[in-house]
């Protein structure tokens, strides 16, 4: 793996073991991701990709291997209070569903983790002011989340989320509340950010159409990662669905 990786997962495996079963959710997963990339995890259900961001985001304890991020290794994050430090110190959230506090404003909501990392007023209103340009959202920063469009709403989400600049965004299914066009805005937004931030994000999808916006998709069956496609920047679907359909079929 390349020493300047940003994020080194190596050899993960995950077994749920308890009352009367077993599953081995994951099973000897590397990889690396570097600076700036943006990887598509993708998978069917139960492939472990949950499993996976649940892992890298220390919410969930490896069976064994080890989470590297910037060369070291990251081997207390699985109890507390470290995990809550690693988390918010190194990693952004976007869910399928947009998880904001419909008492606050668009700017309050984007502001809430720079408040909690107490920085001064003069500082935050700077910061948010930058990223509600950034997510054209400057003409909606005074309403409230329920007056927004469901894609707005999650420009809010990923704004909130990038706005301490974590050195990773973990996106699971960004756009699975979306429709086809509405989804599209949100990848080309989180596109925009990858290159104006130099972001590096893992994005979980089942969505070959989402896939597709990624510089590398990773595909996971049966807790491994079985295939790889690099896109560099041409988004041509073909190779991914071709990709997918030979892993279904040589899994059936
Ligand atoms: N807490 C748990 N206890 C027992 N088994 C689990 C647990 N979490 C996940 N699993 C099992 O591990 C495997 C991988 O699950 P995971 O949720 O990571 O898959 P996934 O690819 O994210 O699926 P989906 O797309 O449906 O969310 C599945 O067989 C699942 O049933």
């Amino acid at each position: 793996m390349n020493q300047k990786s940003l994020l080194s997962v190596r050899n993960i495996h995950k077994t749920y073991d308890g009352d009367g079963f077993k599953v081995d959710a994951l099973k000897d997963v590397s990889f690396a991701l570097e600076e700036g990339e943006l990887v598509a995890v993708m998978g069917t259900s139960g492939s472990g990709k949950s499993t996976l961001l649940n892992i890298i985001s220390s919410l969930d304890k490896p069976t064994s291997g080890t989470i590297e991020l910037k060369g070291k290794v990251m081997d207390n994050i699985f109890v507390e209070p470290h995990a809550t430090h690693y988390r918010r110190e190194n990693i952004g959230f976007v869910f399928q569903s947009f998880h904001l506090l419909n008492d606050l404003s668009v700017e309050e909501n984007i502001a809430i983790p720079l408040i909690l990392q107490g920085d001064s007023e003069a500082d935050i209103q700077q910061k948010v002011q930058n990223m509600l340009q950034l997510l054209g959202l400057a003409n909606w920063r005074k309403k409230r989340p329920t007056q927004l469009s469901g894609g707005q709403q999650q420009r809010v989400a990923i704004g909130r989320a990038l706005i301490t600049k974590p050195p990773l965004l973990l996106a699971d299914e960004p756009t699975g509340n979306l429709d086809y066009n509405t989804s599209k805005e949100i990848l080309e937004a989180l596109v925009e950010m990858r290159s104006s931030l130099k972001q590096s994000m893992i994005m979980v999808t089942h969505d070959p159409n989402v896939a597709v916006y990624a510089d590398r998709v990773l595909f996971f069956h049966d807790g491994q990662i079985v295939d790889q496609y690099v896109s560099r920047g041409k988004r041509d679907i073909d190779p991914i669905l071709s990709i997918f359909k030979n892993m279904m079929e040589r899994s059936a």
